[in-house]
This record gives structure tokens, C-alpha cells and sequence, in this order.
């Protein structure tokens, strides 16, 4: 699979590099096409279609730089024998647009991902290209499908291993048939998807958005929403989707989801629990029924000729239906606007008067009606519902009363005057009570593990169509966590199915085999996951008198253009970055900063992010954090693509050394 071939593999490479380059000129050819395709429109004014062709034609410019196929398969069942498969859409316009490359999104290009011993689809080969940094094709590996042992292609195991820096990347060519399935689900599809650390949860949801927005046209206009948990993260992920082509992805860390300028403040984790349970959602709705009010005066319209009077009695009748209903207040307001406004004109005509449209408008924005609806939904800011009800121990216990006991309601007794991160969910479930918030056609979250019954029902209510849910119950460690996916099903509110991915392509099976010792303590429920690699020698664990001086001693012998990260435990994470920078060692504290010898990850905040080496310093250490101390060390080790290096000084712990 390389440039030393046998002549005739040489020759094919040849003509392997040719059809490349037809592919390139074809694609030149279509951008000035489109390019004189639009001068030609801007003489006839037709400016919707020239703003169509100049984006088609600026959509080519920016692929240009990657290769433009990265598969080929021959078939035995199609009119077409030879198909490419490359990240967009490639025509010859000098032969009536004949396809030269297929799209990745096609039903055709699924079988490429598809096709296997079991069920070869038809197709006989599947062939991968290698190219060099400047895109150069300079090798390629066959698949033979028919009578392959399903293991992994040189190729896709060189991709998995290629060294990694900076954010992460797309695996459009080398999807997986278990990953491929949930990217094809379908827009009316709720996927909740469970996968150990590795399995490509995050690649695959973001690639089932570039997928679905391929599909169906209409999920442009309603749009899409990635949800990740933080701001590194959201960073980390970004670049994924422009790389498929979809630039109109909106991308917002949890945080940011509901509230875009708030920074949220700390609060003790127990409190945080009961603010995330799936009770405050009775209890808000408590607290907003006791915000609803009566009319208490008869509503005089005088604008009209003869007057009308309305009885605060038949106001209430109106709005019977209304208050209590999970309808918006801004919605309900403008039905009972509606509902008063026919009863007026009806009460008009009794009258042999048969008033105009432009006359009843007009009586809809007399003060008298707006002011009799605003007696029954007064305007309130969210903030000041959710102050009330932290601060005013009488609100409190009227809405919580049989809901939350004394001591937890003690609890929410606010002692800041500023929102913490479970209060903006609150603030969302009650800005639910006033109005519908923008949704989008699809929405990716990630880290779904750690949402609260409160997130997800923020999350739940943003979708139109559907939505795609990844986590990993092992690695949960949030206080609030909804705890299982049918939990997570419930408080989303959208029917849906749990999928499983179980084979991890990130994490070597040595590595893996260790970290899966802890899931009987962590997520005894969950299978354990099973690497599609092995790399023997690629866990060790040294016991050394001083870690950090270990650690320096490691990288100074050991430097690597591989990247490096060193997951400590939160609270040590000053001292390490001292300690390493005091001896010359550069330290980033996130993945953008790529030019450094190490990135230096808290366990914290160490979920869904990857390096090929990376050192894990005093696993007892992390296991003490508190709770979760399991389930963060478990994260910790499973962050390493290529090894994984323990270091530390107290004894190891059991799981480690079984
Ligand atoms: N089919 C594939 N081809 C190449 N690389 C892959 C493939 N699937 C996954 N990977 C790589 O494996 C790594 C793990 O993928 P990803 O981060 O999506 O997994 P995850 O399930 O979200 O993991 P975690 O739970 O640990 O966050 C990524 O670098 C991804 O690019």
C-alpha cells in the first residue's frame, strides 16, 4: 500500500492519480461555469438566481485543498462499475454532468460504508486512497469484500492512529458500518445513543447532522443545534461540520444554551440536584399559576358605537380553557384577544351593527382589552419569578408544598444574588411558561449523560423534527445526571431508541481492557466496550518517588511529535503547571493552543477529549476527588490513542493492578 509497488500497482497508482486530476479539472470547469452562468443572470436581473450560483460557485472554492475522493468500489450489479466516493457532489460539464465522483450522502456511496462479508451489496472491492499533506494521492489499499474477515484496513488503522493536534477531525471516509447505520437514521428519528469511550459518538452525530442536512432540504431553513457541555469543548468539535461542508451549524455550549451573555456561578452540588430534578418542573408551575390573575372590573369598550360591556365573569369563561393549559402565556394572550374580539363583534351584530375588520383590529388594541388580558397573564420577567421563589421562603413553600421537604427547600434558600448554571435551566422552564423559545429541525447533544431532567427538557423543547443524544452512562458526573436513557427519553419528551455503539476505535484494547475493570463499579449495567486495535506495550504504569519530577524526567527523554496530555487531579492542576514550566516545559491548558510540549487537562474536564500519548498522574488522587472519583479516573484513562502512562507515588489502586 505504498509508493514501492510492483509495476502494474504502479500503474494503477497512475491511473488512480489521473482520474484525480480529471476529477479536479471537472470541478474547475463547473465553478466557471456557474461563474458565467451568473455574469449571464446579472444582465437579466434575476439576482435570487445569481446569489444561487455565486454561493455554488464559492461552496467549490472552499473544498478546494482536500482530495476530492478518498474511496472507490467496484460493483457487479449497476449500470455504473466503478464509483468514487468523495466529500461532495463531482460532474463532468463537458458530458452532460456524468457523475465522476458520488457524494458520501448518497444511497449509493452507503454501500461503501455498508458492505461486508455478511452482505456485500453488490459490491466486489472497496479500495481507500492515502494522500500526503499537500494532497498528493500516493497510495491506496484494497478491501476485497466478498471473503473479508471484517478487521480493519491498513488504511482506516493508520487514520485512527495519525498523530493528532488541535480539533477534531471528520472520519467521512472511514465511517464504520455500526457508525454508518445511526448517521443514515432518519429525520423523524430520535437516536439515543450509548457508547464507551472511543466508539465515535461524537464523530458520528455530527456527521449524521452533515448527513440529514443532505437529505432534506428543509432542515436548512429550520436549521440545526449542536449541544456540547463547555466552551473547550464546543471549540474542540467545531471545525467538523465546515469540514463537511454544512458552515450554517449553530454550535453553543450547554451554558450558553439558554441564556447567551449569563456566566453562571458556583454552587454546592446539592443544591444543584434538587434545581435539576424533574420535581422543580410542578414546582415552577406552581409558582407561575399563582402569577395568574382575574379581571375584577367589567371591560368597557367604548371605541365602538353602541359601547359593549363585558362582565369579568364572561372574561373568565373565555379564558377557562386557557389558564392551567400548557399554552405559552403570549399564546394564551393572544387567544383570549381573539376570543374577546369575536364575542364583541357578535355582541355587535346582535345589535344589527356588522362592524369592519379594521374597526375590530382596532378594538383588539384598545387599553381596555389589553388590559383585562394582562389581568389574567400580567407580564413577568423570568428573573423575577425565579427571585421570588429563592428568596421569599412563603413563595417557596406555597409552590413546593408535598414537593420539596423542609430541608430541601432550606437548601434553595438563595445565598447569591447571581444565577448559577442549574438556576438558567430554571429560568428556561419558566420562560417556557411565557413563550415557545426558537427550535431548530435537529439538535446534536453530546455529554448527554450529564444533562439534568431540567436540560433535557430545555434541550427537548428547542427540536421540531428530531434529535440525536450521545453519551456514556460510565462517565457520568454531574450531581443532577437523569441517571439512565429511559430517563433521558422522559424528560426529553420525544419518543425515541436507545442504539448502541460497541467498538472502540480510539481506545487500544491493552488500555482498554484496564479502564473496563472499573465499569462493574461505575455502570454495572453497561457491557463493557471492545477495542478494534491492539498495540501492545502501550499501557504502563511506573511507580516513581516524586510524579511530577517522573513526569518531567519522561518528556524531556521522550520528546514526541505525537500530541501529549497530562490529566491530573482538578486541585493540582497549579502545582504540575508550575512544576513543569519551572523546568522548561511548555504547558497549554486547552487544544487550541497547539504549539506546546503538553496539554495539561484537569480530570474535570478531561470527557471527550483525546491525545495520542497521555500520562495519568496519582490515580488514588483522582479517585478521592468525591463521588465521581471512579468515574473521572475512568475518563482519564480512557483519553490516550496510542499510550497511556500512569505515574504515581501512593499505592495503586486495586482496579489498576488486577
Ligand atoms: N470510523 C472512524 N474512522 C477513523 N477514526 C475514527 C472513527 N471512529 C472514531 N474515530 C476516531 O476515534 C476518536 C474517538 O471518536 P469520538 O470522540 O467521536 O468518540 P466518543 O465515543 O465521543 O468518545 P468519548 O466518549 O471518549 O468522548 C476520534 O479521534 C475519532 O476521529
Amino acid at each position: 500500500m505504498s509508493g514501492d509497488r510492483a509495476p502494474a500497482g504502479r500503474a494503477e497508482l497512475e491511473a488512480e492519480r489521473a482520474h484525480l486530476t480529471y476529477a479536479v479539472d471537472c470541478l474547475r470547469r463547473s465553478r466557471t461555469e456557474l461563474l458565467e452562468m451568473a455574469e449571464r443572470a446579472m444582465k437579466t436581473s434575476d439576482d435570487e438566481l445569481v446569489i444561487w450560483l455565486l454561493r455554488r460557485a464559492q461552496q467549490i472554492e472552499q473544498d478546494d485543498g482536500l482530495p476530492l475522493f478518498f474511496g472507490r468500489m467496484e460493483l457487479d450489479d449497476s449500470d455504473v462499475e466503478t464509483v468514487y466516493v468523495g466529500r461532495r457532489h463531482v460532474g463532468d460539464p463537458r458530458r452532460d454532468g456524468e457523475i465522476v465522483v458520488t457524494d458520501w450522502r448518497t444511497p449509493l456511496a452507503a454501500r461503501f460504508y455498508r458492505a461486508s462479508r455478511a452482505e456485500p451489496m453488490g459490491v466486489l472491492r472497496k479500495r481507500r486512497f492515502g494522500f500526503a499533506e499537500d494532497g498528493a494521492l500516493t497510495s491506496f489499499d484494497d478491501e476485497p469484500v466478498r471473503g473479508a474477515d471484517g478487521g480493519l484496513s491498513a488504511l482506516v488503522r493508520a487514520e485512527i492512529e495519525r498523530p493528532r493536534f488541535g480539533p477534531m477531525r471528520d472520519i467521512v471516509a472511514t465511517i464504520q458500518p455500526d457508525q454508518d447505520e445511526i448517521v443514515r437514521g432518519g429525520l423523524a428519528d430520535t437516536l439515543l445513543i450509548q457508547g464507551g469511550p472511543g466508539t465515535g459518538k461524537t464523530a458520528v452525530g455530527l456527521h449524521r447532522a452533515a448527513y440529514l442536512l443532505f437529505e432534506h432540504s428543509t432542515l436548512h431553513r429550520r436549521g440545526v443545534l449542536v449541544v456540547g457541555p463547555n466552551d473547550v469543548f464546543v471549540r474542540y468539535i467545531a471545525r467538523v461540520l465546515p469540514a463537511l461542508g454544512e458552515t450554517d451549524v449553530r454550535h453553543v455550549a450547554l451554558e450558553q444554551l439558554t441564556a447567551p451573555k449569563r456566566a453562571p456561578v458556583a454552587e454546592p452540588p446539592e443544591v444543584a440536584r434538587i434545581k435539576g430534578d424533574a420535581r422543580m418542573v410542578a414546582v415552577v408551575s406552581r409558582a407561575m399559576a399563582a402569577k395568574i390573575g382575574a379581571p375584577t372590573e367589567d371591560l368597557l369598550i367604548r371605541e365602538t358605537s353602541p359601547f359593549v360591556r363585558v362582565s369579568p365573569e364572561t372574561v373568565a369563561d373565555l379564558a377557562a380553557d386557557l389558564i392551567g393549559s400548557r399554552v405559552a402565556w403570549d399564546r394564551a394572550r393572544a387567544h383570549l384577544t381573539d376570543r374577546l374580539v369575536d364575542h364583541i363583534r357578535r355582541r355587535l351584530e346582535l345589535r344589527g351593527r356588522a362592524p369592519s375588520d379594521a374597526e375590530m383590529r382596532r378594538v383588539a388594541r384598545t387599553k381596555g382589552v389589553r388590559a383585562v388580558v394582562a389581568a389574567i397573564w400580567p407580564p413577568v420577567k423570568p428573573e423575577q419569578v425565579l427571585r421570588e421563589l429563592l428568596s421569599d421562603p412563603a413563595v417557596l413553600a406555597a409552590a413546593a408544598e408535598g414537593i420539596l421537604d423542609e430541608a430541601e427547600r432550606g437548601l434553595l434558600a438563595r445565598a447569591s444574588t447571581k444565577w448559577s448554571a442549574a438556576d438558567l435551566y430554571l429560568l428556561d422552564e419558566i420562560s417556557a411558561h411565557l413563550r415557545e423559545p426558537d427550535r431548530h429541525g435537529h439538535v446534536v447533544v453530546d455529554e448527554a449523560q450529564d444533562l439534568s431532567a431540567l436540560q433535557l427538557r430545555a434541550i427537548g423543547r428547542r427540536c421540531v423534527d428530531s434529535a440525536t443524544v450521545l453519551g456514556d452512562m460510565a462517565q457520568r458526573t454531574t450531581p443532577w445526571a437523569a441517571g439512565s436513557w429511559d430517563a433521558v427519553r422522559e424528560h426529553l419528551g420525544l419518543a425515541s431508541r436507545v442504539l448502541t455503539l460497541s467498538r472502540s476505535y480510539r481506545v487500544p484494547a491493552e488500555v482498554l481492557a484496564v479502564a473496563n475493570r472499573l465499569l462493574p463499579l461505575i455502570a454495572p449495567d453497561l457491557p463493557p466496550t471492545r477495542s478494534v486495535r491492539h498495540a501492545p506495550g502501550s499501557f504502563t504504569t511506573t511507580h516513581v518517588p516524586d510524579v511530577p519530577a517522573a513526569l518531567i524526567a519522561a518528556i524531556t527523554a521522550d520528546p514526541t511529535p505525537e500530541s501529549t496530555g497530562v490529566i491530573v487531579r482538578d486541585d493540582q492542576r497549579a502545582q504540575v503547571r508550575r512544576t513543569l514550566t519551572t523546568h522548561g516545559i511548555t504547558v497549554a491548558d486547552s487544544l487550541d493552543d497547539t504549539g506546546t510540549d503538553v496539554t495539561l487537562i484537569p480530570a474535570g474536564l478531561a470527557k471527550g477529549l483525546e491525545f495520542d500519548h497521555v500520562y495519568v498522574l496519582e490515580p488514588a488522587d483522582i479517585i478521592d476527588t468525591g463521588p465521581d472519583g471512579l468515574r473521572l479516573l475512568y475518563i482519564a484513562l480512557t483519553r490516550a490513542v496510542s499510550r497511556l502512562t500512569v505515574l504515581h507515588t501512593r499505592d495503586l489502586p486495586e482496579v489498576l493492578t488486577a
